[in-house]
């Protein structure tokens, strides 16, 4: 005890708070950080950041996390805090950067959000609806893709969450943006599955990020994700799939939203297999996705991409408002079937200025479980150098590169 005591009174410190959603890596910091300057969540937020980034590293990356890693830092004055319109702010933050949208963290730190009375890290949390009937609180959170609506059960007291029952939250606006769409694929990025085909055929959904949505089996594995032995190596097709999607002007038209001049990147690739997946009582099927995001493998079944599923599905008429359908994760699959996001569409709707299959969308619930692991103090001492940003260990032989190359230059004779 007398070194862990010790600790915090070094330079800097941070305490967070560490949950995990289904798996997927939660990490709340609660103190210590910079005032983060402007208020406004968005783009916006996320460009005056870059002074601030080595938050994020320091606490995502390397020794102090993984490249699977997740996190939010809350955010009080937004505007839509600041109107009345949302309870809080949040700034979705992983190993590679920053997202519009993150359904699993979500999903944990609205459990948080209802068991801190801190009034230095959520002031509004006593301003709070608890409804004494259904025994959930309702908690308006703004997201950078837009507000969520999120429901966490909690205990009779109003005080805490109850870990047994799931959080739940309401997407923003969700829609299929384009169905069976023929995905080319260059001789020179063909894998071994997929044969002598040329085109694979892929759905692009959106629920606050883009999702290219893809069967196993259309990818060649004749059984599905069973005949997958290492996720891995699926990281060349999925690249191929994102690429080719972002790179050819009659694809990347499917990823424009209705709002904005230019297409938007696709977050995430999601390999489906409805062949398998634990079905239980409270829903109507079930099916895995293996969901690679940014620079990861999604540990949990992603909340986003569930959200953009269950529009996929609705969008195909596979399913009716009110229909609950289970997502599962390899993890969730090899866990005795626990973890795995439920998803239903609450409402249809019609998404301004969308187009195509675009043109009407759903209101997605997706419902999940969070617990707490850690809480924990980050500290750094002074004549640290390696884990002041954090780093990973991927990115060191680029940086090797660029040091060996400006030594050669400065070599004289050279
Ligand atoms: O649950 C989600 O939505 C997220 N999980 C990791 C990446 C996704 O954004």
């Amino acid at each position: 005890m007398d070194v862990f005591s010790s600790l915090p009174t070094s330079n800097e410190h941070i305490k967070c708070v560490d949950m995990h959603t289904s798996g997927g890596p939660v990490r709340i910091p609660i103190q210590g950080l910079p005032n983060l300057t402007g208020t406004l969540l968005g783009q916006k937020s996320q460009a005056s950041l870059p002074e601030n980034d080595y938050i994020r590293r320091r606490l995502l990356l390397e020794p102090r996390g993984h490249d699977g890693m997740y996190g939010g830092i809350l955010r009080k004055d937004t505007e839509l805090t600041k109107s009345g319109v949302a309870d809080i702010g949040i700034l979705y933050i992983h190993s590679g950067g920053y997202s519009m949208m993150c359904g699993h963290v979500t999903l944990g730190v609205s459990r948080f959000l209802i068991d801190t009375h801190d009034p230095e890290v959520f002031p509004n949390r006593e301003k709070l609806r608890f409804d004494t009937k259904s025994l959930t609180t309702e908690l308006r959170l703004h997201a950078p893709c837009g507000l969520l609506r999120i429901t966490v059960p909690t205990m009779p007291d109003g005080k805490s969450s109850d870990p047994n029952r799931d959080v739940s939250f309401l997407s923003v606006p969700s829609f299929a943006a384009g169905l069976d769409i023929e995905v080319p694929i260059e001789t020179i990025r063909k894998w071994t599955e997929l044969g002598t085909r040329s085109s694979i055929v892929v759905d692009i959904s959106f629920s606050g990020a883009f999702f290219a949505i893809v069967s196993a089996q259309e990818l060649g594995f004749a059984n599905g994700v069973k005949d997958i032995r290492n996720l891995e190596e699926l990281w060349p097709v999925v690249n191929t799939i994102r690429d080719t999607i972002s790179t050819a002007p009659e694809l990347s038209a499917y990823t424009y939203l209705p709002t904005s001049p230019e297409p938007v990147l696709v977050n995430g690739v999601i390999i489906r297999d409805s062949t398998i997946g634990q079905t239980r009582e409270d829903v109507s099927g079930a099916e895995v996705g293996i969901v690679f995001v940014e620079n990861a493998i999604d540990r949990s079944p992603c909340g986003s991409g569930t959200a953009a599923r269950v529009a996929l599905a609705y969008a195909k008429g596979e399913r009716k408002i009110g229909e609950r359908w289970a997502y599962h994760s390899m993890l969730s699959l090899t866990s005795d079937g626990q973890g795995p996001f439920v998803g239903s569409p609450e409402e249809e709707i019609v998404i301004p200025g969308g187009k195509g299959v675009g043109a009407r969308g759903v209101v997605v619930r997706t419902e999940g479980r969070a617990y707490y692991t850690g809480a924990s103090i980050f500290v750094l001492e002074d004549i640290d150098k390696i884990s002041r940003s954090g780093f990973k260990i991927m990115e060191l032989s680029k940086a090797l590169a660029g040091t060996r190359r400006t030594q050669h230059a400065q070599e004289p004779g050279t």
